[in-house]
């Protein structure tokens, strides 16, 4: 795991390797490498005359003597998983909980969404100054965009900066065929995540936050769109909330106001997908007559999932095949084939569309 950008404090980046040490013995589960690591932050405030705080990690360290706190970290998270909220019903978990190691660096973000990204991170690690200033750091989220665009991966890079567990909300269990219970599943999630810090993830956003003309048979949508209003107001916790939308039109108007900061995820510029497929073909050998530039502009309109299954795609054929390197044949054909994929995609959506519209028409 690289932290080059985030690094916790400038005073401290001198013990920057350390602290790297610390977080990848701590997600290996190592317990002795863990210790050792810490011992070595200890060793380097001490050498930075930062006694005080030597001194208080000491204590802390002598304290958890025989515990391993990477496994205490994960204790905690598996405890966790006992208190889990479930659904009355079937007695399913209404989150899944997990602790991410994606990088923030692994992705590929227009400098805007990058500025809109760090800036989270910025408030988030300076909210003991905001809250001095009677202000707080953006607790509300919501991404934006279309499929395939890193929203997902997104969070999980974010959870990781910010070393919060990712609680992703599981919409099967939460939507309820029982009049009221779905309201109800809603708020034994927001009561979890009260207690808790965690980075409270609403995938697919849209499946409850739909518009409140939204036809439904017993009105049922609006009322958990209101209730979801109410607790999304009323939530005030260290949790950092997020939603994700492919549908962002479907939304209900009076939602948007609520989130603290609203991102967009597009789909790559030009210069993006050229820095995605080099990165992707980092591992094998590029033919001298593949024009990434050029195949950069043919792909635009693609998501970066897309660019990533054709670039895989091109170089399972370059293994199975044995060819030594990518040709300019090898990547047209798996451009044709992420096409053809995309075009029986966008088929499916429309029938999809077709369905809806016409049920939407019938219970008019
Ligand atoms: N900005 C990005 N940089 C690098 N890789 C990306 C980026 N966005 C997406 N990917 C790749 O595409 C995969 C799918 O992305 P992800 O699931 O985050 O998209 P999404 O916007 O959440 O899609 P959906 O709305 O369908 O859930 C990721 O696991 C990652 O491998």
């Amino acid at each position: 795991m690289q932290l080059k950008r985030h690094a916790p404090h400038p005073t401290m980046s001198q013990s920057s390797e350390a602290i790297q040490k610390l977080l990848l013995a701590h997600f290996r589960g190592d317990e002795n490498g863990f210790r050792d690591a810490a011992w070595d932050v200890v060793r380097e405030e001490r050498r930075l005359n930062h006694s005080v705080f030597a001194n208080e990690l000491e204590k802390i360290l002598e304290r958890g003597n025989g515990q391993s706190p990477s496994k205490t970290f994960f204790a905690t998270l598996s405890t966790n998983n006992g208190n889990m909220p479930k659904d009355s019903d079937k007695n399913a978990n209404l989150i899944e909980l997990s602790q991410p190691v994606t990088d923030l660096d692994e992705l590929i973000l227009s400098p805007e969404l990058q500025r809109g990204v760090d800036r989270i991170i910025r408030e988030r690690r300076s909210s003991e100054l905001l809250r001095s200033h009677g202000m707080k750091p953006a607790s509300k989220l919501l991404f934006c965009g279309p499929p395939g665009c890193g929203k997902t991966v997104a969070a999980a890079a974010l959870a990781n900066a910010l070393y919060l567990p990712l609680a992703t909300v599981r919409f099967d269990a939460v939507v309820s065929s029982y009049l009221g219970e779905t309201a109800a599943n809603l708020r034994k999630v927001f009561d979890y995540a009260r207690v808790r810090p965690v980075l409270l993830f609403f995938d697919e956003f849209d499946a409850i936050g739909k518009e409140r003309t939204a036809m439904d048979e017993h009105g049922e949508l609006k009322r958990v769109v209101n209730s979801f209003l109410q607790m999304l107001d009323s939530f005030h916790s260290e949790t950092l909330t997020l939603a994700a939308t492919n549908h962002q039109g479907l939304i209900d108007p009076a939602l948007w106001r609520r989130f603290d900061d609203i991102l967009l995820f597009d789909k790559p510029s030009p210069d993006e997908i050229e820095t995605l497929l080099c990165r992707y073909f980092r591992q094998v050998t590029l033919s001298k007559s593949v024009r990434i530039k050029s195949i950069s502009k043919r792909l635009v309109g693609m998501s970066h999932a897309d660019i990533e299954r054709l670039a895989s795609d091109a170089i399972k054929d370059v293994v199975m095949n044995e060819r030594g390197q990518v040709t300019p044949s090898v990547l047209t054909s798996a451009i044709e084939r992420q096409e053809k994929r995309i075009g029986i995609t966008q088929m499916g959506d429309s029938a999809v569309e077709t369905t809806t519209a016409k049920r939407s028409r019938r219970s008019q």
